[in-house]
């Protein structure tokens, strides 16, 4: 995954700080290794009052070893980092929180059974018993809340019952809570819909013109040019140029990221006649009010699922994988009716969840047994497992997804994109007939991003059906032939062809435009 070190790139050299004011933070040539790998080598960069300094890098160039490094989760091999111009040991992340360095970390961290008052004010200051210090929480937790999502939160409800975006939501109003000097979100924005994403601009524009500093870490390219000052591109661990905004674009940043030229991202061929239908929906209706429809998924077909967060996009992902029931009506797979997950599975139904943290992967266990643990029949020789079979599996299933098996490595120690790509190859292994994906280049970097979609177009070729979940217009557009997008618990409106453009589906997503369905 890593490009080559390419001293020929000119780079403009980690800046001093311009105004005279001190950065909130500064980190001077910050090193850390696991072992033998070296996560970061020399991470330089300041962010002054009031920026938001993108830093962006393709997966496992330790961007997140930077993050757990300025959040005292970890401690520097060498370099140091200042606080406010003053050189400051966070020796914990205790002292990070002290120092005003608020994390938002890529796992979205909800105590599921606690409240989301609870969550909201999670370690921060003592523990309240005054009921006017309680409604002065609710008070400040709502105003914060309704801040960033426009609407207010049921605040006594458990953390898990809030759908993975409001968690998103939940962590992100937790850290703003904390009043911070410096916010750090690390991937924080990849549950977000669209219109939650521009509510978290608006509130970080807002938030900076108070001084606040933002270091945002993404790879959605989009959303980095919409909302960053200044880009720091790390490669290998090590800072290779800083840009303004105004100084650079896209294209440069991605060559900066990978030391190569960012290549045009592949036409992909649409299918072109599509084969028998593979998921049939007869009268479905997702919850009591919605509207009943119907639609058809054939064969050689990648079908996007879109629409606003909560809308019920996946809901019906989850009942074609037979996780959910919907209220009414029929799903079909492969001319059978699905009920329950198993008997999806025997169809030739596979899902990879959005959440593998909570639904797919199991952190205690190896990349292999990861990998393998739902194939693993395949391996068995007389009742014996044979971990050289699957590694050899694995071996091929790694190649499709440009994952490079090290040694035997916890899982848990990989970057969150590799983790991704071990998840989608486990079940490429099971050689599916319906692919169910849930938004599955969340927190992939840009070029492993089509890598994956040429991959899924190659699934469709052979004779896959393929049902994606996203929530990135431009991914929705780039590659499926058809989007069903929801609204209100129902099938609104399906864009394909000339007709399926970034803003017909944001009108879409608002129960506008596109061809009506219902
Ligand atoms: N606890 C750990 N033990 C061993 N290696 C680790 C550990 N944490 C990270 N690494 C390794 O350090 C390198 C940098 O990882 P890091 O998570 O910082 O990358 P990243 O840029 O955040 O990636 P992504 O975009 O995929 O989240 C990777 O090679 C990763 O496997």
């Amino acid at each position: 995954m890593r490009g080559p070190r390419m001293e020929s790139i000119p780079t403009t050299a980690p800046q001093p700080p311009t105004t005279r004011v001190a950065p909130v933070v500064e980190a001077r040539s910050l090193s850390k290794r696991f072992g033998a790998t070296k996560a970061v080598s020399d991470g330089s960069f300041h962010l002054a009052p009031g920026e938001v300094v993108a830093l962006l890098g393709e997966n496992g160039s330790g961007k997140s070893t930077l993050v757990k490094l300025l959040s005292g989760v970890l401690r520097p091999d060498g370099g140091e980092i200042l606080v406010a111009g003053e050189p400051t040991r966070l020796r914990s992340p205790r002292a990070a929180l002290d120092a005003g360095i608020v994390t938002v970390f890529q796992e979205i961290l909800c105590a599921r059974d606690c409240s989301v008052l609870d969550n909201l004010w999670l370690g921060n200051g003592s523990a309240v018993r005054s009921r006017a210090a309680l409604r002065r929480r609710r008070e400040l937790a709502t105003r914060a809340w309704t801040a960033l999502a426009g609407r207010p939160a049921g605040l006594d409800q458990p953390a898990g019952a809030l759908s993975l975006m409001q968690q998103q939501i939940c962590v992100i109003v937790r850290a703003l809570l904390r009043e911070p000097k410096l916010l750090v979100l690390d991937e924080s924005t990849s549950t977000l819909d669209v219109t939650l994403q521009q509510r978290l601009f608006g509130e970080l524009r807002r938030r900076t013109g108070e001084g606040m500093a933002c270091l945002f870490i993404s790879h959605r390219m989009d959303e980095v040019l919409t909302v960053a000052d200044r880009f720091v591109a790390l490669r290998s661990g090590e800072v290779v140029g800083t840009r303004g905004r105004g100084e650079t674009d896209g294209r440069e940043l991605i060559r900066l990221i990978s030391g190569q030229e960012a290549a045009t991202p592949p036409r992909l061929e649409r299918a072109a006649s599509p084969g028998e239908v593979a998921v049939e929906l007869t009268g479905v209706r997702l919850r009591p009010a919605s509207a009943p429809f119907g639609a058809r998924i054939r064969a050689g077909e990648v079908v996007g699922l879109a629409g606003l967060e909560g809308h019920g996009q996946d809901e019906l992902i989850k009942a074609i994988a037979g996780l959910h029931r919907v209220r009414e009506g029929e799903i079909r797979v492969h001319g059978s009716g699905v009920r329950g997950y198993r008997r999806a599975v025997a169809r030739g139904v596979v899902y990879v969840p959005r959440d593998r943290k909570v639904e797919g992967m199991a952190d205690v266990l190896g990349v292999l047994d990861n990998y393998g643990l739902p194939t693993l029949r395949r391996d068995q020789r007389l009742g014996l497992v044979r971990p050289g079979r699957t590694r050899k599996r694995f071996r091929q299933d790694a190649r499709t997804v440009n994952f490079v098996p090290g040694r035997q490595e916890s899982i848990g120690r990989l970057s969150g994109g590799n983790q991704q790509k071990v998840i989608i190859a486990r079940w490429l292994a099971a050689a599916p007939r319906v692919i169910l994906l849930n938004d599955p280049a969340r927190g992939v970097d840009q070029k492993t991003k089509h890598e994956l979609y040429q991959v899924f177009r190659d699934l469709a070729a052979q004779g896959a059906a393929v049902v994606m979940l996203s929530s990135e217009v431009g991914e929705l557009v780039h590659l499926m032939d058809r989007v069903l997008v929801f609204h209100d618990g129902s099938l609104s409106a399906e864009l394909a062809g000339a007709d399926l453009t970034g803003e017909a589906l944001v009108s879409a997503y608002f129960g506008a435009g596109g061809r009506s369905v219902s």
